[in-house]
């Protein structure tokens, strides 16, 4: 039987984990993390993170051959394979603070794997890295290894939040990429053969290690660079009567261009985009490749813009004042299907207009109350100057509530922002919605999700992002 050990039990970890379990029964898996409540969650009826269907793969194999401990030591001992899926988040401090990546939890995995290791291990990064780092990973490991042999190997993981365990399921592919020696062939030869239980062997690539790590964070800019791209269009449309989804169709009819990821959209959110987006403009900017940087960090420039274009928009559509009005904002996630808000555009738009004198009542069907007012009181990092922290007013949060129903949020609202697109916020009763609300009543999509012909008929002024304006919004040029 193959030992595997997985360090991090988070988004990434559980499921990947999970899933490897449920299609290599001869394999054992034990997910372990240093956050005891994290654990003790894994191991409970009540997940700690939301995923569709990921409830059921865990029933089916926890306590058979998947197991969730604290005892990070022991199990990572006992490992052949060692997956490490620790968190990589933008350094806030100090040297690269803004873009590198932070690699502090990475360094103390690699080092406890090399104190607490009795026999050879393959050890696989799992998180996203800068490219180059399995030379630092390997110097960690052979300074310390008393003896035993490490390989390391780079297996990014593609998942995206929502659906995630369709992605394991069925992936575009599996990428490994590892040593050219006869040493780092065997080990990716050994975790091909976990993958190949399940993953058509020409969907499995394997690669050098820098292409691997590489691989990941060009993934990523692609992804988020045709967002920006289609939301950058979505001005233009707004400003010419062009309508946003029709363009996207269009563009995306041709096979060179693809029909996917080109819903404009209040801007991207998540832990991953961003982040390694900057951390691949640090790189760029130390290998003296400047212009090369800049091209990439306008993929973030464009992401701010459609924020405060949102803000800005809400704002003057509303007579140029939010102050003292209620606005209610349905979803907070930063996508549907998940329960995550790391980075989500909500945070940026909520403190826009909060910073407006908006009251806001907010409601996504996923996320806590808790975590709604941790996110708002949390101090916003200025990427560009990155010595500048810049806080959320103390009281803020006192004009933020939060509701457990889209009726209770919009009852006697001005305005109703839309910035997740939660399934259900298609099918609400708006005629009920309008007949509790303020007159004029507004709805800003920053999601394109609702029916807007169906809406002004009801008598709402309606903004959908890249639409052609309502009427209304034409007399009302905004500010932005
Ligand atoms: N979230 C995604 O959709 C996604 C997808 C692909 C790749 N990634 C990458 O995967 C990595 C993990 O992301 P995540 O979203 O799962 O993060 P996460 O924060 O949800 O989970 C990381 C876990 O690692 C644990 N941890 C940190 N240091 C540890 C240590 N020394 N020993 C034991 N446990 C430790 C933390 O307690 C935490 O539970 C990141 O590099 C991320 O960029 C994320
Ligand atoms: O056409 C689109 C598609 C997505 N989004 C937004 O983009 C963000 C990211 O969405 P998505 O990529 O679906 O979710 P993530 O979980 O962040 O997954 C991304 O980031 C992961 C972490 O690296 C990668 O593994 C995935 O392949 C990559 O899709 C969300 O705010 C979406 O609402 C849009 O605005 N328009």
């Amino acid at each position: 039987m193959v030992n595997i050990c997985c360090i991090g039990a988070g988004y990434v970890g559980g499921p990947t984990m999970a899933v490897i379990a449920l299609k290599c029964p001869s394999v054992k898996v034990v997910v372990v993390d240093i956050a005891v409540s994290r654990i003790n969650a894994w191991n409970s009826d009540q997940l700690p993170i939301y995923e569709p269907g990921l409830d059921e793969v865990v029933k089916q194999c926890r306590g058979k051959n998947l197991f969730f401990s604290t005892d990070v030591e022991k199990h990572v001992r006992e490992a052949d394979i060692v997956f490490v899926s620790v968190n990589t988040p933008t350094k806030t401090r100090g040297l690269g603070a803004g873009k590198a990546a932070d690699l502090t939890y990475w360094e103390s995995a690699a080092r406890m794997i090399a104190d607490v290791a009795v026999s050879d291990k393959i050890v696989v990064e799992k998180s996203t890295v800068p490219v180059k780092t399995a030379e630092a990973i390997e110097k960690i490991l052979t300074h310390n290894s008393k003896g035993i042999k490490f390989q390391i190997l780079s297996n990014p993981e593609f998942l995206a939040e929502g659906t995630a365990i369709q992605d394991l399921f069925n992936p575009d592919r599996v990428l490994i990429g590892g040593r050219e020696t006869p040493g780092g062939q065997k080990a990716v030869q050994e975790l091909k053969n976990v993958y190949a239980q399940w993953v058509p062997e020409d969907r499995i690539l394997t690669t050098n290690l820098w292409s691997a790590e590489l691989s990941k964070l060009a993934a990523n800019a692609f992804l988020a660079q045709r967002i920006s791209s289609v939301n950058a269009m979505s001005a233009l449309c707004e400003a010419t009567g062009a309508n946003v989804s029709q363009v996207a169709h269009a563009v995306g009819k041709d096979t060179r261009i693809g029909p996917k990821f080109l819903n404009a959209s209040v801007g991207f959110g998540g832990s991953c985009f961003q982040k390694d987006i900057l951390n691949l403009v640090y790189i760029c900017e130390c290998n003296g490749l400047h212009e090369v940087a800049n091209y990439w960090k306008q993929v973030i420039k464009i992401n701010d813009y459609q924020k405060s274009r949102f803000v800005n928009r809400v704002v003057s559509s509303m007579f140029n004042t939010v102050s003292g009005k209620k606005v209610a904002v349905l979803g907070f996630a930063f996508k549907k299907d998940t329960g995550d808000t790391r980075e989500t555009p909500a945070i940026d738009v909520c403190k826009g207009l909060v910073g407006d004198k908006a009251l806001l009542s907010i409601f996504d069907p996923q996320v806590t109350e808790e975590q709604v007012m941790r996110d708002l009181a949390m101090r916003k990092f200025d990427w560009d100057h990155p010595a500048h922290l810049q806080p959320m007013s103390p009281t803020a949060t006192k004009e933020v509530s939060v509701c457990w129903d889209a009726y209770e949020a919009t009852k006697d609202a001005h305005a109703v922002c839309i910035l997740t697109e939660w399934e259900e916020f298609k099918s609400l009763d708006y005629k009920k919605i309008f007949d509790g609300m303020r007159k004029p009543a507004f709805v800003f999509d920053g999601r394109n999700v609702v029916d807007v012909d169906k809406l002004r008929e009801i008598g709402f002024i309606v903004y959908s992002i890249g639409k052609p304006l309502d009427p209304w919004l034409k007399d009302m040029p905004a500010l932005a």
